[in-house]
């Protein structure tokens, strides 16, 4: 079993072209479009989801079965059609040509899988069972949007705010450490939920202090 590595991608303005237009093809695509990928969707047919998209020029559809050429420039490839044969031969394709592939009916023989996703504004959430198969993943991102609800869409933005303010007004990076710890337990991110603004420079450090010192004892490394 590959030990995948886990990472994001920005695919902004990026060729993604994904082979095949079933309901494989379909949740890949939607899942390129969360990013503002350009994608591309290469197949005789389309689902009546793909078909709008491209009605409504999300993205491109080329009409026709697949060809080696659909992959010139593209950054990723998706061989989602119902033709292993054929799903084997454009990975190897796009590995000629640098282009990382993801293999529909065998995971493991692509050069990337896709995880189950769970996206609560900046906050992405992911599982995989590294291949065998999306039903634990599923289940398990389930679990987690239970437990991380839409409370969480505005935490990502909040945290960026305060990182940038901590960064600006502490020095010492044990204590920024500690102060951005105590910034995201979830009681504290109730309170920035509930604030009206975070700017107050001078005041948001002073509070985080003390909510820092509250779990002192607990990090030894916080110098203050
Ligand atoms: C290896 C991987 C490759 C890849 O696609 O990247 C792969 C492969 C295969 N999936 C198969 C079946 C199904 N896949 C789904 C759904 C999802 N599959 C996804 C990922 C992955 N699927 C990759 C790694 C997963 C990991 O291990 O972590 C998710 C998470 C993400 C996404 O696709 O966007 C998305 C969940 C989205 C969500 O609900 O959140 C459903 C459910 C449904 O359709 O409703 C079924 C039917 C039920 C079943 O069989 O379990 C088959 C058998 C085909 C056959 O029997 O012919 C293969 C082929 C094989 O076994 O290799
Ligand atoms: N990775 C995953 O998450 C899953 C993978 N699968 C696998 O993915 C494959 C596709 O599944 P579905 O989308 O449900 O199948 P589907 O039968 O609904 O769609 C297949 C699509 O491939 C297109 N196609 C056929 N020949 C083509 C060619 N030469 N060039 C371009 N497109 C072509 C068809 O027009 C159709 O749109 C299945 O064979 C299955 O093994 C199935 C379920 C989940």
């Amino acid at each position: 079993m590959a030990n995948w590595y886990p990472l994001l991608l920005k695919l902004e303005g990026r060729k993604c072209v994904v082979f095949g237009g079933g309901a494989v093809a379909q949740r890949k695509a939607g899942g390129l479009l969360e990013t503002g990928a350009d994608v591309l969707v290469v197949s005789p047919r389309l689902t009546p989801e793909l078909l709008e998209w491209s009605r409504r020029g999300r993205l491109r559809w080329t009409a026709r079965e697949a060809e080696e050429s659909d992959l010139d420039g593209a950054a990723l490839a998706f061989a989602a059609t119902d033709r292993p044969d054929l799903n084997r031969r454009l990975a190897e394709a796009a590995a000629g040509r640098g282009i990382p592939a993801n293999v529909a009916d065998d995971g493991e023989s692509g050069d990337f899988i896709v995880p189950a996703v769970l996206r609560r504004g900046g906050l992405v959430l992911t599982a995989s069972a590294s291949g065998a198969g999306p039903a634990l993943p599923v289940r398990i991102i389930g679990e987690l949007a239970e437990r991380y609800g839409h409370d969480y869409n505005e935490n990502v933005e909040i945290l960026r705010t305060i990182r940038r303010i901590v960064k600006s007004s502490v020095a010492d990076p044990a204590e920024r450490r500690a102060l951005l710890g105590a910034a995201v337990t979830d009681e504290a991110l109730a309170e920035w939920r509930a604030a009206s603004r975070l700017d107050d420079a001078d005041g948001l450090v002073a509070r985080l202090r003390q909510l820092a010192k509250r779990t002192e004892g607990t990090d030894t490394s916080c110098g203050t």
